[in-house]
């Protein structure tokens, strides 16, 4: 069974050749403007039935490849703001309960130390898998995809093309996935052979990216047998088609008196437009972390500076009362995502480089500065320009150094699509790096 979308439109040619002339001029007229509609695939007129049977109501949404997003789901009549344009009964979610009370329970509930909902449920869609169609989830199953194009399918190379703030945190999830891996290798083979004996890295690394890449926002209670972090995913067959679109405007959840988990659009779509949703308002480097894909034009894309990069600036600088600062930046949580946009300085950065410039005076009325309460031109101010200057020219110079490192490598057995994501990313930064440069230039207080 083919899990590749590019194969289904192969097929789809295949199946055009069998049929007349107008269904031919119809599909024609899809090819680059329209969607082609799955929604007469094997795979999905099976899911269909089975959700059916399972209590889903028929909806105006079916899947369709799109030449922008891949797969996704193509509504049939026009949507007005305000309709629910999706409801999935509650049985066919996969939560942690569904894991709870299944033919798995007693493993689950032994396991030691405690797996996480994310873990668990990676237990279950793999026990699943292998039971082919002896599963009730069968039909959901064989509509999931069988790879992405996450940090953790990039080979080495690929990943050296990543931009440096990505790749470190790419090799975090990395290595947080590996550790998860290991926990459930190591209870399962004392404990439990026959999983054991179907585990490998291969299909975790594949249900822990259904989970990740899938999952919807789902609220329960607390288990005694999970660990108490993050309790609230689940996966829900069908709804998880919908792409991500920056723009979306959607509410979601589970409704207690309808039962069924739902989402509600405040967009208006055409027939045979993609409908979108969000999953929040996420740059790109958590969108390829978390998903393996970026948006071209994210509103919400930044570019990082780190603890360290403040480091450079206090030796570059001989800043004073280095300790002080960076505590009262601490004690106001104001040390982390230190980001420039495409708009330029976040209001952290700009209110950590003013910190940094500050005497012992100002220092005193530093809660002043939160409060825009400082006169406009000072002192104080020119010098945290100069900081931010000198920030952007570094980061500037590394981004230029490891643009020619990724030109002259020479890259053989890589995946395009790998290489063209670590790209687009390296192409976005720049884009954000030398806006913000432009506005930081243009900034004179004088003139204000
Ligand atoms: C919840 S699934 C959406 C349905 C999925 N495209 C499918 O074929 O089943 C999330 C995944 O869809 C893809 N995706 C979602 N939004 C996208 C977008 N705007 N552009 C490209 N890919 C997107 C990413 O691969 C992501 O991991």
């Amino acid at each position: 069974m083919s899990k590749d979308p590019n194969a289904n439109i192969d097929k789809d040619h295949h199946k055009q050749q069998q049929r007349g002339r107008s269904f031919r001029k119809r599909c024609n007229r899809k090819i680059g403007s329209r969607p082609i509609s799955c929604a007469d695939k094997e795979d999905f007129i099976e899911l269909r039935k089975w959700m059916k049977k399972n209590g889903f109501e028929k909806c105006c949404l079916e899947p369709a490849i799109f030449n922008e997003t891949g797969r996704g789901l193509m509504t049939k009549k026009t949507i007005v703001p305000g309709e629910i344009i999706i409801s999935i009964p509650e049985q066919l979610l996969i939560t942690t309960t569904t894991v709870l009370q299944s033919e798995i329970q007693d493993k689950v509930k032994r396991w030691t130390p405690k797996l996480s909902s994310q873990q668990a449920i990676a237990v279950f869609l793999i026990w699943e898998f292998t039971k082919g169609r002896q599963s009730h989830w069968f039909q959901y199953i064989a509509c999931l995809p069988m790879s992405f194009t996450t940090p953790l399918y990039f080979k080495k190379a690929e990943l050296s093309q990543l931009p440096v703030s990505v790749y470190s945190k790419a090799v975090k999830e990395i290595n947080k996935i590996k550790t998860a891996y290991d926990d459930i290798a190591s209870f399962s083979k004392e404990h439990w052979k026959e999983f054991h004996e179907v585990f490998n890295f291969n299909n975790f690394r594949w249900a822990w990216y259904v989970i990740n890449t899938r999952s919807v926002f789902f609220k329960e209670e607390n288990s005694e047998y999970l660990t108490s972090d993050e309790n609230n995913i689940a996966l829900a067959p069908f709804l998880d088609m919908l792409n991500h679109s920056s723009h979306a405007n959607i509410q979601a959840g589970f409704n207690h008196t309808t039962q069924c988990y739902e989402i509600k659009t405040f967009d208006k779509y055409k027939p045979y437009e993609q409908v979108f949703i969000s999953y929040g308002p996420h740059n790109n480097s958590h969108l390829f972390i978390e998903y393996g894909f970026i948006i071209l034009d994210n509103p919400h894309d930044v570019y990082d500076f780190s603890y360290d990069d403040l480091e450079y600036l206090r030796d570059l600088f001989h800043m004073d009362l280095w300790e002080k600062k960076i505590n009262i930046l601490r004690e106001n949580s104001l040390l982390q995502s230190l980001s420039i946009s495409l708009e330029g300085l976040s209001w952290k950065l700009w209110t950590v480089l003013q910190t940094l410039a500050m005497d012992w005076n100002q220092l005193q009325k530093w809660n002043l500065i939160l409060q825009d309460k400082v006169e406009r031109r000072n002192d104080m101010k020119v010098l945290a320009i100069s900081f931010a200057k000198t920030l952007l020219q570094r980061a500037w110079s590394s981004h230029l150094e490891q643009e020619k490192n990724t030109h002259i490598m020479s890259l053989t057995d890589v995946q395009v699509e790998h290489v063209n994501l670590a790209k687009s990313l390296l192409d976005m930064q720049k884009k954000i790096l030398s806006e913000t440069i432009r506005i930081v230039n243009s900034i004179n207080f004088d003139s204000t």
